[in-house]
């Protein structure tokens, strides 16, 4: 897969080089170029923005900037590409889109700064390609670079050969609608703190048992809209009776 992100603060994506990620890069799984959308003006001052029409608040980031450098980047490479901008009134990235985006040839990001992209951006790019506007989480950051960072992350664990440990990713909370449950680890004792007794039995019908239990009582507790959205035939009569 090939990602090209454009943005004003390259160095932002920094962390994209790192750990799983660099591995990642460096085994040729994921081919990621960033590129700064500075290089695409020409005037002295490298204006990238703008005052709203309308009026409002802040700047509205220039659309012929953004023009120039995502046709010269969608130009540089011929597979067919999804066009990604996060944006705080985005529909909600999820774990599915995460899963639908490891499938792309290539994903190419556009990182906003000040109050957002000309949406005129978005309009023309989507009668060529796909486009999705997507957020992150319902609070305001200041740019789509951290978003991007998440939603990288997110696809890139996806990619086979990725993750050392492919079944985690397959096992991944949501993977069956809920939340996950505790984990533990040695010591058996921690701070006057015990591992669960079930977790050491060896009953493994009563620790799968336990931990759905666990995972049901979390997913009442922290995120009843999840429930809501199980299918009928998702609790048994055994999760019902929790
Ligand atoms: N999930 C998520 C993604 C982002 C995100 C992504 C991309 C950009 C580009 C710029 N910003 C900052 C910014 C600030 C203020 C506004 C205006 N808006 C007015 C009404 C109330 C909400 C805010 C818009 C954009 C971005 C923020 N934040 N959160």
């Amino acid at each position: 897969m090939r990602i090209d992100v454009v943005t004003i603060f390259p160095g932002y994506l920094a962390p994209l080089r790192e750990a799983l990620l660099g591995r990642a890069i460096g085994s040729g799984l994921l081919d990621v170029a960033v590129h700064d959308l500075r290089d695409w003006t020409h005037d002295v001052h490298q204006a990238v923005d703008d005052s709203p029409y309308g009026g409002g608040p802040g700047m509205v980031m220039r659309p012929q900037v953004w023009g120039d450098a995502l046709d010269a980047v969608l130009a540089a490479d011929e597979r067919p590409a999804r066009l990604v901008v996060p944006t705080p009134a985005g529909r909600p990235f999820t774990q599915a889109d995460a899963h639908a985006y490891a499938a792309e040839e290539r994903l190419v990001f556009a990182c906003g700064r000040y109050e957002g992209i000309d949406q005129r951006v978005v309009d023309h790019y989507a009668d060529a390609l796909p486009v999705d506007e997507i957020s992150i989480g319902d609070y305001v950051l200041v740019g789509g670079e951290v978003a991007v960072l998440v939603v990288v992350e997110a696809v890139a664990r996806l990619l086979p050969g990725v993750l050392g440990n492919p079944r985690s990713a397959a096992e991944d909370s949501f993977s069956d609608g809920l939340l996950e449950g505790p984990s533990y680890t040695r010591p058996e004792v921690w701070r006057d703190r015990p591992v669960p007794d079930v977790l050491r039995s060896g009953n493994h019908g009563a620790i799968a048992r336990w931990r759905r239990d666990r995972a049901l009582e979390r997913t009442v507790a922290r995120r009843p809209d999840l429930l809501a959205a199980l299918p009928p035939d998702a609790l048994d009569k055994k999760d019902r009776a929790l």
